[in-house]
């Protein structure tokens, strides 16, 4: 078998053996109740969902559903176990130690995945006359769903025109009809920019959307990582091993070799259909919230044996549009703040913001060697973040000094509170991309698409020129450090 992240099915026994993994073999309808039992799941952080019994299954097992792929465990030492088990990292790995491994291919050169002659993938072939995914068991997700949402946790692959550029990312979509889905294609996301420039060129555009890929790669693909850059390479590098791919039956793109399922076909540049509403990361579904979207043609479906369709029943906390989406922002802000030689020490997004947010922890000794000033200095990061395409879903960018954990919420918000004055320390922007899916966005008062973002500086003035001037009125910051070891030394016989 091989390892976790380089293969799914590998992923899930790995699971398995972490006693993370609940196997419910009475059939469930993919209509509502498989996915009211993963959002039980996700909201009390409890084992994943491996539904081996679906109203639907076809003769050869297409498919099964594990929920909850990369939500969180409960057990607060392998909270993030998911996370590490995709990325080949230790179960009790820390969130820095995950979004550390998602940059750190960043400086060392690409490795092009290996393309191979055949697959697991390949076990199966439907053509379109031989399956119909209303029959299939695609679930629905929310009561107030536009469709069934069959697609939350595949990885869609298109390629530019000019061949040079193979994008993966994930984006919802829903069943259309027996062989059509139609799916949110968004600006600034990737799949948007490549839809688009084959719609310039008036040829629709070739994708794959495949299931159940080798968990390294949906971690690239929920990523955003540079225009132009192709996540196949970048994730070799990560994983310090090529990927192997092999080619499509009914098109020149290149997917898993070892993924449960993969859907081959073209999306219209001129047909669109109604798409939504969706329950979606910020916790809302809006009744009557559509809108006209691309409609995928779906040519061929090839899968494994009994195969498993990986679902993300997302909305509120914690499913894996948090634990996902907002931190690996995050990390990709961090990284680009460094590169343009901020003093950024971590960044991260708190579940809490339902990922909204990004806290940067500054390096204030370097800060007051800038001699600026709090103004130019957030004014300065506000305009690299609120004008690129990463921190278009962040609303707000809190600074905070070197003695806060941003993975720590109670230490960010301690911050937020006692250290931002309310307008006079946050600095507007109001001319710069919005991100509608948040509610005070799509279904506020000013326009869905523009503006309603702040920095907020949570750093005191004395951080900016002379350093922190207080003690922290708590146990580790208002008594001697020897004192602090005889009461913890004492502590069981004092009687607690
Ligand atoms: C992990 C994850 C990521 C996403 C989603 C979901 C999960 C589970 C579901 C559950 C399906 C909910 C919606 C919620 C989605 C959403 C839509 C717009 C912005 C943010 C999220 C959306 C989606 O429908 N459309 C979209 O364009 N991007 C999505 N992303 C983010 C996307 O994978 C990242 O942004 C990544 O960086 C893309 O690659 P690139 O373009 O940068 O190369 N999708
Ligand atoms: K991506």
């Amino acid at each position: 078998m091989a390892l976790a992240h380089m293969e799914f099915r590998a992923f899930v026994q790995a699971l398995k053996d972490d006693g993370d993994l609940v196997e419910i073999n009475e059939e469930c309808d993919p209509n509502l109740e498989v996915s009211a039992i993963i959002r039980k799941v996700v909201e009390h952080d409890e084992r994943a969902p491996l539904f081996n019994n679906l109203k639907g299954q076809n003769e050869n097992g297409l498919w099964r559903i594990l929920g909850a792929p990369n939500s969180l465990r409960s057990d607060q030492r392998h909270r993030y176990g998911r996370l590490a088990r995709h990325l080949n990292l230790p179960p009790t790995s820390s969130m820095k130690e995950i979004l550390d491994k998602m940059v750190s291919a960043k400086t060392v050169a690409p490795i092009p995945p290996k393309i191979v002659e055949t697959g697991p993938c390949k076990e199966f072939c439907l053509t379109p006359d031989q399956f119909d995914l209303n029959q299939l068991p695609s679930p629905t997700l929310h009561q107030a769903d536009g469709g069934k949402y069959v697609q939350t946790y595949g990885m869609f692959i298109v390629r530019s025109p000019d061949g040079k550029w193979t994008n993966w990312s994930i984006a919802r979509a829903m069943v259309h009809d027996k062989n059509h889905l139609v799916g949110l294609v968004m600006p600034p996301q990737h799949i948007a920019v490549i839809h688009r420039m084959w719609k310039e060129q008036g040829r629709d555009m070739p994708y794959a959307l495949a299931f159940g890929v080798p968990p390294a790669a949906i971690m690239a693909a929920s990523m955003p990582l540079p225009d132009g850059l192709t996540e196949a390479e970048y994730i070799g590098s990560m994983v310090h091993s090529p990927l192997e791919l092999v080619k499509c039956e009914t098109n020149d793109l290149f997917v898993p070799s070892t993924s449960e399922i993969v859907f081959e076909g073209t999306c219209s540049v001129t047909e669109t259909a109604s798409e939504g509403p969706f329950g979606e990361m910020h916790g809302y579904v809006f009744r009557g919230d559509s809108h006209s979207m691309p409609v995928y043609t779906v040519n061929m479906i090839t899968h494994r044996k009994d195969p498993i369709m990986p679902v993300s029943a997302c909305g509120r906390l914690t499913d894996e549009t948090h634990t996902m989406i907002g931190p690996l922002a995050a990390a990709e802000i961090g990284y680009i703040l460094k590169s343009n030689g901020l003093p950024i020490n971590e960044a991260f997004s708190p579940f809490e913001s339902q990922v909204t947010w990004v806290a940067l922890q500054v390096d204030t000794d370097k800060l007051r060697a800038m001699k600026t000033t709090a103004e130019a200095f957030c004014r300065q990061v506000g305009d690299l973040i609120f004008r690129g395409k990463p921190g278009s879903t962040i609303h707000r960018l809190l600074l905070v000094g070197d003695d806060i954990d941003v993975y720590d919420f109670k230490e960010v918000i301690w911050a937020f509170t006692t250290r931002c004055r309310p307008v006079m320390d946050e600095y507007s922007y109001e001319d710069v991309p919005g991100f509608p899916l948040i509610p005070y966005m799509g279904h506020g008062n000013g326009p869905a698409n523009k503006g309603g973002k702040l920095v907020c500086d949570c750093l005191l003035p004395v951080e900016y020129t002379t350093g922190k001037n207080w003690e922290a009125a708590d146990f580790k910051g208002s008594f001697p450090p020897e004192l602090q070891q005889k009461v913890l030394d004492r502590w069981q016989s004092y009687g607690f």
